[in-house]
């Protein structure tokens, strides 16, 4: 590995590059263990050149985001000045033309003879390198076999910059005071793991080692706070389970399919559940302090920032319920509602039709119904007809009768309007699950699972 950086890599340890481990939970957890520096996965460059920059001010992160809306590389303040871009696609193509190796990141084996890997690592070197790491085996060897600690040692000698010994989680490092072990025995200024840090990221920290199973929680807290893929997460805490993955644990975690059934594998469903909420309220806050609650034509849709808040309106009372008794008077087609979900929340939009005009909040809900009945609030508040919010002055058909009712002190009107409101809904439920027939329904109350 050649590093080109303003980081000092003498007298450091590192979290080695790792694909599918290296993703942001396990560079946080490797940081507050103690490692000094840490490689994200490996990342192909022609993927990362299609990849859009997006801050993302819910999580607080930074996302390079691919154009299928995968997010292939998620950092944070925290790892500023820590963390290392390890760019794929050119690898240990570049041992066999060095001439190429100029102001590059990129991974190297050792060569055939202790005189080669000198040779190639003399001429890395001198194209101005901050650092190199070697792993100290054979292009062909494979990670069970043993590291040769001799040929890290002579690169060592021969190059004034600081080298990275890499390779020995396997035979060597297995607690914390082996990593001092392994520089001293391969004269190397720093030390990079990989497999001793996947299997326990402890290893890092001089307190350590900590219970695997202490880690893995620790692990999975990052995973939920950062929204990690649930495959990725599962990917890890496999990982680090070893031999025990087919424990009962190890069975459960393998049946998971999403977050919310890792974390309940561990216990940690409260803990996921609270996340959750904490992060949708950030999620709405910002989106209502961004866009504005006035009508904007947006192409030939009427848009509005409209959050649909269930407790605004009385029991089995929707704006929907209105949207539709409304139309009805006015002898309209029925309202149309076409949803949409965005992949990187799966939060729900939704545009209604009305009279052949369109209308849309701008905000994003957690439920295809909630994005339904924004935009049916969008649409009355336009049109300027009540949609039967609690208190709402001089408002909704509703209401209005019940009030009369009242004055007239007659029950039967009120019965009238129950019958009347349970009509509309009947007829609501029915297009709601007409919806869930063809599996694009989403119940309000169970926020879908983050991506
Ligand atoms: C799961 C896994 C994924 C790896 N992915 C990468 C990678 O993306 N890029 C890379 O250069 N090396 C990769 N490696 C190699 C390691 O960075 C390291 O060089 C090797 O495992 C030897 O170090 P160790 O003995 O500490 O495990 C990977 C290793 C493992 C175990």
């Amino acid at each position: 590995f050649i590093c080109n950086s303003v980081l000092s890599f003498r007298n450091i340890t590192a979290l080695a590059p790792m694909v599918r481990v290296g993703t942001l939970p396990m560079r946080l957890l490797a940081l507050d263990y103690g490692a000094d520096v840490v490689y994200c996965e490996e990342l192909i460059d022609i993927k990362m050149a299609q990849c859009h920059r997006v801050v993302n001010d819910v999580l607080e992160t930074v996302d390079f985001v691919a154009p299928d809306d995968r997010v292939m590389f998620r950092t944070c303040e925290r790892e500023k000045d820590r963390v290392i871009f390890q760019m794929g696609g050119m690898g240990a193509a570049l041992l066999s033309d060095p001439d190429k190796i100029e102001a590059v990141s990129a991974s190297a084996r050792r060569c055939a003879s202790v005189e080669e890997t000198v040779s190639l690592v003399r001429r890395i070197e001198k194209t101005g390198v901050t650092a190199v790491a070697v792993h100290g085996r054979l292009k062909e060897e494979r990670p069970r076999h043993p590291v040769h600690c001799d040929y890290i040692q002579a690169v060592a000698q021969a190059v004034s910059i600081p080298v990275i010994a890499n390779g020995g989680s396997l035979d060597l490092v297995k607690t914390n005071a082996d990593i001092e072990e392994f520089r001293k025995a391969t004269g190397a200024s720093s030390v990079m793991l990989a497999r001793a840090a996947m299997w326990n990221a402890s290893v890092f920290s001089n307190q350590g080692p900590l219970p695997v199973e202490r880690v893995m929680e620790e692990y999975l807290k990052y995973a939920i706070q950062y929204d990690n893929n649930a495959f990725n997460t599962k990917y890890c805490l496999c990982q680090m389970l070893r031999d025990k993955v087919e424990s009962p644990l190890g069975k459960q975690l393998q049946a998971a399919q999403t977050s919310a059934e890792i974390c309940k594998a561990y216990g940690m469903q409260e803990l996921f559940q609270q996340t959750q909420e904490r992060l949708q309220a950030r999620r709405d806050t910002l989106q209502s302090s961004t866009e504005p609650d006035r009508p904007v034509v947006d192409g030939d849709v009427t848009t509005m920032a409209v959050k649909f808040e269930r407790r605004e309106y009385p029991p089995r009372v929707t704006p929907k319920m209105f949207l539709l008794e409304w139309s009805r008077k006015e002898k309209l087609e029925q309202p149309l509602y076409e949803t949409v979900q965005r992949s990187q929340d799966r939060a729900f939009q939704s545009i209604v039709t009305v009279a052949q005009k369109r209308y849309r909040s701008s905000l994003w809900e957690k439920s295809k119904k909630f994005a339904e009945q924004a935009a049916a609030v969008v649409c009355l508040r336009v049109l300027g007809v009540p949609e039967g919010r609690i208190g709402e002055e001089d408002s909704g058909l509703v209401c209005k009768r019940k009030r009369e009712g009242k004055m007239n002190g007659t029950t039967e009107e009120e019965g009238n309007i129950k019958r009347h409101i349970a009509a509309i809904q009947q007829e609501t439920d029915k297009s709601e699950a007409a919806a869930v027939v063809s599996g694009d329904h989403h119940r309000p109350d169970t926020p879908p699972e983050q991506p």
